[in-house]
C-alpha cells in the first residue's frame, strides 16, 4: 500500500504552518512501504491531526492523501473498511478502548472481524503474556489503567493484517521495561508482515531502528 501527501495543510492549522517550515506539511512525501519512520514533533503541532489523516477519519486539509496513486476522499466507504481491515491498522493516541467490553473482547473484535482470523487465539495469548497484560485480559475496558489501555490498544492493531501500522505516541503511559517490549513486538509483527510503521511523538527515542526521521 502506497501512501502519498501532495501538499497536506490542516484548515485549522494553516496560518501557523505556513508561518514555520516542515518536513511533512505542505510537500509532496511518498512513504516507502516497509520502511520504519518517525514523525517528530512538539505538543500542539498536528500528530494527531496527521494520523488521523492518514487514517482518513479527518478529512478537513487542503492537498490531499494519496492511497495507491488514488485520494483517500475517492474511495467508497466499502473500499475504506477492506482496507483498515486488510493493509492499514492504527494505535490512537485516545486509544478507543470500548469499556464496556473485557481487554480481551476489544482484541477479539478486531482479530475476528473480515472473516479468517490473521491471528490465532494462542497467538494473542503470546502477544498478551509479551506485553505484560495477560492479567487484566478479563477485566472489564472501564477499569483498565491507561497504560494497559495502551497495551491493549498496540495488541487489538497487531492482530491484523497491515501493510502499514500508523501510531500515535503509543508508548506514553508506558515505564521504559514495558515500552521495550512492546517496541520489540512490534518490529518482529511489522517484519513478519514485509510492512512498515508511521509513528509520532514528541522527542527522539532509540526504541526503534528507524529508516526515516521527519520533523513535523
Ligand atoms: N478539529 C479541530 N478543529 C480545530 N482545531 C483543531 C482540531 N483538532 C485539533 N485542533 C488543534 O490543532 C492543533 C494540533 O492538534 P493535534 O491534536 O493534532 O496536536 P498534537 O501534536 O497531536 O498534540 P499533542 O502532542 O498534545 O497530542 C491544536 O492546537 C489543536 O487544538
Amino acid at each position: 500500500m502506497q501512501i502519498q501527501l501532495e501538499n497536506l495543510v490542516p484548515v485549522p492549522l494553516k496560518d501557523k504552518i505556513l508561518q514555520r517550515s516542515s518536513d511533512v506539511w505542505n510537500r509532496q512525501i511518498s512513504f516507502t512501504p516497509s520502511k520504519f519512520i518517525k514523525i517528530k514533533a512538539p505538543s500542539g503541532t498536528g500528530k494527531t491531526t496527521l494520523v488521523h489523516y492518514l487514517y482518513h477519519v479527518r478529512t478537513d486539509y487542503t492537498g490531499q492523501v494519496l492511497v495507491n496513486g488514488k485520494a483517500w476522499t475517492a474511495y467508497s466507504k466499502a473500499a475504506i473498511a477492506d482496507m483498515r481491515q486488510t493493509q492499514v491498522s492504527v494505535v490512537f493516541q485516545d486509544l478507543r478502548i470500548f469499556e464496556q467490553l473485557t481487554a480481551l473482547e476489544n482484541i477479539e473484535l478486531k482479530r475476528v472481524m473480515g472473516g479468517q482470523p490473521y491471528c490465532t487465539a494462542e497467538k494473542v495469548t503470546e502477544m498478551a503474556s509479551r506485553l505484560n497484560i495477560t492479567h487484566v485480559l478479563n477485566q472489564s475496558g472501564k477499569t483498565l489503567s491507561y497504560g494497559e489501555r495502551q497495551r491493549v490498544a498496540i495488541l487489538r492493531a497487531l492482530v491484523q493484517p497491515f501493510q502499514w501500522l500508523l501510531m500515535d505516541e503509543p508508548f506514553s503511559h508506558l515505564d521504559d521495561e514495558n515500552a521495550h517490549r512492546a517496541a520489540q513486538l512490534i518490529t518482529e509483527e511489522c517484519k513478519a508482515r514485509h510492512a512498515g510503521f508511521i509513528l509520532t511523538d514528541l522527542d527522539d527515542d532509540t526504541r526503534f531502528a528507524y529508516d526515516i526521521h521527519y520533523n513535523l
